[in-house]
């Protein structure tokens, strides 16, 4: 053993990990809700390029373990059961703040739980980025524009919202968020990220998740009737997964607080979205048309002329190549076997 001067036992040598804390670069990243659809995929990204260290905080209604599989003991990711709506300190360096149910028939599910993870989770989230200097991006979503009265949506329109109705405690929850985000910045001086998210698909969705491209997909591989909410002549516009990775990946990292408009502008009735998944993933799926929702947006497609100036971003993947991708990893996860072709 080697001694010092006086006789005590020398302190061992640093060990390189603990070193490395203090000499290397390593961004350290807080995301919330990492462990569902979209921000898996974001963890995936972010812990590729090697040069991060990622931490997730979920408190699992959504999202899955699952997701996160390939990660977990992977030396630069750690794994939180947490709630949002609880106060965390983690030292970071940047927040992407997923957490909140976005598919309706969740968010709906316990709406007074939903709009405290929207305001109590975001605030909870900015005191952290305010207390640790960290930048923070918030997902936001195209329902802070309601039953859209303007069309494509751009950031500058302030929206159509019922205050009141079943769809509140998200779309309003949101707006509250956004809100929340901008005093912290004028306030305070946090830096602030504004993304808003119109409707993404792509692998990962729960089989059971509720939304419209989920739903038709699960329902054509299992031979049931896809069902067209009424009229069924409403639009939606799909963005593929790993495009709204990259846009998220491009806010956070850019110049500009939002809000931005991420999302694909190919504009799909649902008819149509059922017709594609027909030709293109099962040509027998039959289709009914079934009761809506209270308060659907009639229309939506996102203007992003923004994201693309600022950002320099467009997403790349259309609904036919991405439907497909969606297909192969439901198929996989139903255990589903195609029968042979004759
Ligand atoms: O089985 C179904 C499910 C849904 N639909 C229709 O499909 C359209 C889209 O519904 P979804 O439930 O997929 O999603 P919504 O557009 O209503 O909300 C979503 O929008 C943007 C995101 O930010 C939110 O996460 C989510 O709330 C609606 O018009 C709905 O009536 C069907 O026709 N059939």
């Amino acid at each position: 053993m080697t001694t010092t001067v006086d006789g005590a036992p020398a302190p061992p040598p640093p060990s390189p990990l603990r070193l490395s804390k203090f000499t290397t670069a390593k961004m350290r990243i807080l995301i919330t809700g990492g462990a569902g659809f979209i921000g898996s995929h974001l963890v995936d990204r972010l812990m590729e390029e090697g040069t991060n260290e990622v931490i997730v905080a979920d408190n699992f209604f959504s999202g899955s373990k699952d997701n996160l599989k390939k990660w977990i003991g992977h030396p630069n990711f750690e794994l939180i059961r947490h709630d949002v709506t609880e106060t965390l300190l983690v030292e970071v360096d940047q927040i992407y703040h997923l957490a909140c149910p976005a598919s309706p028939i969740f968010y709906k599910y316990n709406p007074v739980k939903t709009i405290k993870t929207n305001v109590m989770g975001t605030l909870n989230m900015l005191g952290l980025a305010k207390r640790v200097g960290a930048r923070i991006l918030l997902t936001s979503t195209s329902e802070v524009y309601g039953d859209p009265l303007e069309h494509p949506q751009t950031e500058e329109y302030w929206g159509n919202v019922n205050p009141i109705g079943v769809r509140s405690c998200y779309d309003e929850g949101k707006r509250v968020a956004e809100t929340l985000m901008f005093d912290y910045h004028r306030q305070h001086g946090v830096e602030i990220r504004v993304a808003r998210i119109f409707n993404t698909y792509g692998p990962r969705m729960n089989i059971d998740d509720g939304r419209v491209v989920s739903n038709f997909i699960a329902q054509a591989l299992r031979g049931e009737t896809m069902t067209v909410q009424s009229p069924g002549t409403q639009t939606r516009s799909f963005c593929y997964v790993s495009d709204m990775v990259d846009g998220l990946y491009r806010l956070m990292n850019g110049e500009h607080t939002g809000p931005i408009n991420l999302g694909n502008p190919g504009e799909f009735t649902m008819l149509e979205l059922a017709d594609t998944v027909r030709e293109l993933i099962e040509p027998s799926a039959q289709t009914k048309i079934v009761e809506n929702t209270p308060d659907d947006p009639r229309k939506r497609k996102p203007d992003i002329t923004k994201a693309t100036k600022l950002l320099g971003w467009e997403p790349k993947v259309t609904l036919r190549e991405g439907l497909p991708l969606m297909a192969a990893d439901f198929r996989e996860r139903l255990n589903y076997v195609k029968k042979p072709q004759k």
